[in-house]
């Protein structure tokens, strides 16, 4: 297969290519899927410069010239979405199909935020002082610093970009080390699409570059998505420097399975919200909390489902669950599952490294029953096809151990019973709530986020996206 050397994307220019980093392929660790740079501080100044002095004139720009100019981003995207696809199953171990729609969501959301730009977001009011007018107005940040995971690699730069550029800013991107290819595959996207140079940068690298994103003077505001760990130095660290800051910062999403919900259902919602995209989603439904009078069946028809579902190559079209996007991704499984079982929780089903036709980084997916829900697995992010069990005597002590943790991102009920799932909408303590669905996979309209530990800063995503990426301005107008 192909590989290709990447660069960085600097003021319109595809620059500094080098071999020094490489992607791998986690579904066979033979095949190489890009070289590419190892960015600098200085690569980073570069690109905050590019972006400074080409942001005025964007934000100057008709409203129509940046909604034309994204939706061809948009247009390109769905063109492209099936070799993107690809590229994608290929670099980060999603299965082709769902390469495929995270393409083609990256391409709605482009063509959503070029609606967006030509909206009306302020506001006229009447003023409390006869004969004078006032109105809020919505302007730009700047620059704005985008730091993004591998486990959405074209969405979420995706759903970061799109709004910032809608708005008026200009942006640095860092994509995760693991995934660079689909960030600078849409890189190329908005050079030939025609967006002015420098209103979108890219600097590849590693964590040293997205560090050098959060202490530029320059960068006004900054979204991040990864680790709880890795987003609290970026906080801490924007906020120094009075910086806007936005953290999607991951999940412990609990499942509740009450005694009336029907079987099959609940295993299939749990399957998919707990083992498909091989658990690798911050909305995941690690944590499964089940009424004892359906505990034992539900946890043994899971496992079975867990076995039955084929591990293997993400491009093999009878795969339903991919690898580990990465070596450290599967060890940092395996290590949970351990010490999951070192604190008494049982293995149910599955637990072991899966031999494949090619090496890669494949896994069972995994049951751990009879946990407690002070244990570690039901208090960490695990990040894989990794489900815990946690048995309860009834609804009351399902919400308040939902409600346990460090976490808010998404909470999911399973449930016949209008009473139970109204009373669980209400009193969870989560930014999304999903009644008869897997606490995993959102539109691309609506605001994303958690409470807690999960999110800081202002919603991201759909109508909500224009609170993070403008400023109001409040005009008096008199005689
Ligand atoms: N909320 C979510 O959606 C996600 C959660 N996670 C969680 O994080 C765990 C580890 O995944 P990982 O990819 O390592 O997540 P990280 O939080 O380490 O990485 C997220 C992004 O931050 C960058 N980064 C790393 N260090 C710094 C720093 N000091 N300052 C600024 N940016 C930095 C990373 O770059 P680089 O890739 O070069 O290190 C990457 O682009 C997963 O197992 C999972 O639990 C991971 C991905 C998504
Ligand atoms: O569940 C989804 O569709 C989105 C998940 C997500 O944004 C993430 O894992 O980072």
């Amino acid at each position: 297969m192909t590989n290709r050397t990447l660069s960085h994307y600097i003021g319109g220019e595809f620059v500094g290519a080098s071999d020094a980093l490489e992607s791998i392929n986690p579904s066979d660790t033979s095949d190489v899927v890009a070289r590419f740079p190892d960015g600098s501080p200085d690569d980073v100044a570069a690109a905050v410069a590019a972006a400074k002095a080409a942001q005025p004139g964007w934000a100057d720009a008709s409203p129509e010239v940046r909604s034309d100019l994204l939706e061809k981003v948009a247009s390109a995207l769905f063109a492209r979405s099936a070799e993107l696809g690809e590229l994608l199953a290929r670099e980060e171990g999603k299965l082709r199909g769902e390469g495929i729609g995270e393409t083609l969501r990256a391409a709605r959301i482009f063509r959503y935020f070029a609606g967006e730009a030509l909206r009306r977001h302020g506001l006229t009011l009447e003023s409390t002082r006869p004969g004078l007018d006032v109105a809020t107005h919505r302007e730009a940040l700047g620059v704005v610093g985008l730091i993004t995971p591998w486990n959405f690699p074209i969405a979420i730069p995706a759903w970061k970009a799109a709004p910032a550029m809608a708005f008026g800013n200009s942006v640095v991107l860092k994509a995760a080390n693991i995934t660079p290819t689909m960030a600078y595959a849409l890189a190329e996207i908005i050079h030939e699409a025609g967006i002015p140079a420098g209103v979108f940068n890219l600097v590849l690298g590693r964590g040293d570059v997205g560090r050098a994103i959060v202490d530029h003077p320059d960068v006004a505001a900054i979204s991040f998505t990864g680790s709880q760990g890795v987003g609290a130095q970026v906080g801490v660290n924007a906020m120094a420097r009075q910086a806007r800051v936005q953290m999607e910062m991951g999940g412990k999403n609990p499942l509740v399975v009450l005694n009336d919900a029907d079987l099959v259902k609940a295993v299939a919602i749990a399957a998919d919200g707990g083992f498909f995209q091989t658990g690798q989603r911050c909305t995941a439904s690690s944590r499964v909390i089940v009424e004892d009078g359906i505990h034992d069946a539900f946890v043994e028809a899971l496992a079975q489902r867990g076995r039955a579902l084929k591990v293997g190559a993400a491009m093999d079209p009878d795969t339903q669950v991919g690898p580990a996007a990465s070596e450290a991704q599967l060890e940092q499984n395996f290590r949970y599952v351990a010490i999951a079982c070192e604190e008494g929780g049982r293995l149910a089903g599955g637990g072991d490294k899966v031999e494949c036709a090619t090496q890669g980084y494949f896994m069972q997916p995994t049951v751990i029953a009879d946990t407690d829900p002070d244990m570690r697995i039901n208090n960490e992010e695990v990040f894989g096809p990794v489900v815990s069990t946690v048995r309860v005597k009834n609804y009351d002590e399902a919400l308040e151990i939902a409600n346990r943790g460090n976490f808010g991102l998404s909470s999911g009920i399973v449930t016949n019973s209008l009473k139970y799932a109204r009373h669980f909408r209400k009193n969870v303590r989560a930014g999304m709530v999903m009644i008869n669905l897997p606490t995993a996979g959102v539109d691309y309209h609506v605001p994303f986020g958690g409470s807690r530990g999960s999110s800081y800063g202002p919603r991201e995503q759909g109508f909500a996206a224009v609170e993070f990426y403008t400023q109001i301005k409040t005009v008096y107008t008199g005689d």
